[in-house]
C-alpha cells in the first residue's frame, strides 16, 4: 500500500484504528445531511478511509473517499487504471453485499469532485496481517477459523463471477468479534473482463500471495489463481512468515509442526500447476478444512443499495468528470444486472393449475429446496442445495386465473440473493418451458360472458 497523502478534504484526519464511533457533531463535516464525517481509519494508494455516522441512527459507518483531483494529477495510464479500479470496486462490492465476509456497501454518494463509498463499518478495523505481525504463527485451529471465513467468502465471490485478485493478508480485516472481511475490490476481475480464451490477462495483487501462473503474465484462470492466493495466506497464518522466495521455483518447505492433514492440503493449494490445482469444491470436502466447519449465516434481509449526487453548490456541476460517468456506468451495470429490480418474475400458462404446482414442486424438489403448499393457488419455496454456500433463498409462488385456459404464475423473492432467484427462475423456466405459453395461438376474448 502506497501512503500517498491525499489533499483538501482530509483535514480530520488521525489514522486512527480505534473504530469505535464517538458521534461529535462538533467536531465533524456533514456530508450529504447523511453522515458526520470523522477521521482517518486508513490510507489506501487511490483513497481514504474515514470513520463516519448516521446522522439519524447514529450508526457507525466506514466512508472510502476516492478524490477526483487527485486521481487527475496522476499520470494518464495511472489515472486511467485507477478510475476502472473504482467503478469495478462498486460493482463487485454491490454484488457481494449479503455476505457475513464480505466488507458490505451500503450506498455509493458522488458530488462533481469526490466519489464515496459508504460501507459496513468494521469495528477494530485491525487485518489479519496486523494479527500476524503480532505473533510467530498461530494455532491451526485458529487459522482455520479464519481460513474457514476466507474461503467461504472467496468461493461466493466465484459464484457470482467476481475474481478478487489482490487476496492477502492486509486485505482481510478483522471485526473485534473476530470475524473476518473480505475488502478492497479495487483490483477485481469481472466475468467481463476475461478473454477470447477465456483466461485473465493482468498481473495483479501482492507478490508473496500471487500465483505462479499471474506472474508468468500468460493469462490464466482467475478462480485458481484465487485459491492460491488463499494458501498462501493459510501457511502464513501458521507459520507465521510467507511460504516463498521466489515463487516460480514455487519451492517450499512446511514446518514441521504443520499437522500432515495441513501440509496435504497446503501442497494441494500450492500446486504449481493449475489445472492439478484443488477446486473450491475439494477445499469444501477436505478433512482439514471441513473440521469443526461451519457454514456461514448469511444476511437474510435484503439491503437497498442507493446512489446518490450530492448537491455541492461549491462545485462546478457542468464540468464533464469522472463522478457523472462512474454514475452512469454503476447504475446500468447495476440495472443491467438486475440488482435492484428483477425480484419478481412471471410467466403465462394454459395448464391446468396442479400440473403447475406439480411441475414447479419437481423442479424445487431438484434443486433442493423444501415446498410448502399455502393453497391450491399459492406455495412457498425455501432454502436450496446452495443455501449453505450461497445463501438462503426464500421464493413466494401464485398462480391466477386470467380467463380460461390462462394462468398467471408469478414468482417473487421473498429473501435472499437476486442472483440465486435468477437462477432458480432459469431452471424453472428451462423445465416447465412446455408450460409456458410462448404467443396468441389462440385469440384471449376477455370481452365475452359466456
Ligand atoms: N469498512 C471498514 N471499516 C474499518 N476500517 C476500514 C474499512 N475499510 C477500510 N478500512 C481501513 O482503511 C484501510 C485502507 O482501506 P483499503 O485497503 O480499502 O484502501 P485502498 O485504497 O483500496 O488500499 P490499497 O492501497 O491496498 O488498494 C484498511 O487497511 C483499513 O485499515
Amino acid at each position: 500500500m502506497e501512503n500517498e497523502k491525499i489533499p483538501s478534504v482530509y483535514e480530520h484526519g488521525s489514522c486512527s484504528r480505534s473504530a469505535e464511533p464517538e458521534p461529535r457533531p462538533n467536531d465533524s463535516r456533514i456530508l450529504g445531511r447523511k453522515y458526520h464525517l470523522y477521521w482517518a481509519l486508513g490510507f489506501g494508494s487511490s483513497a481514504i478511509v474515514k470513520l463516519a455516522s448516521d446522522v439519524t441512527t447514529g450508526h457507525g459507518v466506514a466512508i472510502k473517499i476516492f478524490d477526483k483531483e487527485f486521481i487527475d494529477g496522476k499520470k494518464k495510464s495511472v489515472k486511467k487504471r485507477m478510475k476502472i479500479a473504482l467503478e469495478r470496486e462498486i460493482s463487485a462490492m454491490t454484488m457481494l453485499r449479503s455476505h457475513p465476509n464480505v466488507v458490505r456497501i451500503i450506498e455509493v454518494m458522488a458530488t462533481t469532485t469526490r466519489v464515496y463509498i459508504v460501507m459496513e463499518l468494521v469495528v477494530g478495523g485491525a487485518t489479519l496481517l496486523d494479527k500476524i505481525g503480532r505473533t510467530s504463527g498461530m494455532s491451526e485451529t485458529q487459522a482455520r477459523q479464519y481460513f474457514h471465513q476466507l474461503i467461504c467468502a472467496v468461493d461466493y465471490c466465484h459464484s457470482r463471477g467476481v475474481i478478487h485478485r489482490d487476496l492477502n493478508p492486509s486485505n482481510l480485516l478483522l471485526a473485534a468479534d473476530g470475524v473476518l472481511k473480505v475488502s478492497d475490490f479495487g483490483m477485481t476481475a469481472l466475468p467481463q473482463q476475461a478473454r477470447q480464451d477465456g483466461l485473465l490477462h493482468s498481473a495483479c495483487g501482492a507478490l508473496d500471495y500471487k500465483a505462479p501462473e499471474v506472474i508468468r503474465n500468460r493469462g490464466y484462470e482467475g478462480e485458481k489463481a484465487d485459491i492460491w492466493s488463499c494458501g498462501a495466506i493459510l501457511f502464513h497464518l501458521v507459520a507465521g512468515d510467507v511460504p516463498f522466495t521466489n515463487i516460480l521455483q514455487a519451492d517450499f518447505i512446511c514446518p514441521s509442526f504443520f499437522s500432515a492433514s495441513l501440509v496435504a492440503l497446503i501442497r494441494r493449494i500450492l500446486d504449481p500447476n493449475p489445472t492439478t490445482r484443488i477446486t473450491m469444491n475439494e477445499i469444501f470436502e477436505n478433512e482439514w478444512f471441513m473440521e469443526n466447519y461451519e457454514p456461514p449465516r448469511f444476511y437474510r434481509q435484503n439491503f437497498t443499495f442507493a446512489l446518490d449526487m450530492i448537491n455541492d453548490s461549491n462545485l462546478d456541476v457542468n464540468v464533464p468528470n469522472l463522478v457523472h460517468r462512474i454514475h452512469k456506468s454503476v447504475l446500468l451495470r447495476c440495472m443491467e444486472q438486475g440488482l435492484q429490480h428483477h425480484q419478481e418474475t412471471s410467466f403465462i400458462s394454459q395448464n391446468p393449475v396442479d400440473e403447475i404446482i406439480d411441475g414447479i414442486e419437481r423442479v424445487a424438489g431438484i434443486m433442493g429446496f423444501d415446498v410448502k403448499r399455502i393453497n391450491s393457488f399459492r406455495m412457498s419455496i425455501e432454502g436450496g442445495a446452495n443455501a449453505r454456500r450461497k445463501g438462503h433463498l426464500a421464493i413466494f409462488i401464485k398462480i391466477s386465473e386470467i380467463a380460461q385456459p390462462f394462468h398467471m404464475v408469478e414468482l417473487r423473492k421473498a429473501e435472499g440473493d437476486v442472483l440465486e432467484f435468477h437462477n432458480f427462475c432459469k431452471h424453472i423456466y428451462a423445465a416447465l418451458s412446455d408450460f409456458i405459453w410462448k404467443g396468441r395461438a389462440e385469440p384471449i376474448d376477455t370481452e365475452t360472458d359466456g
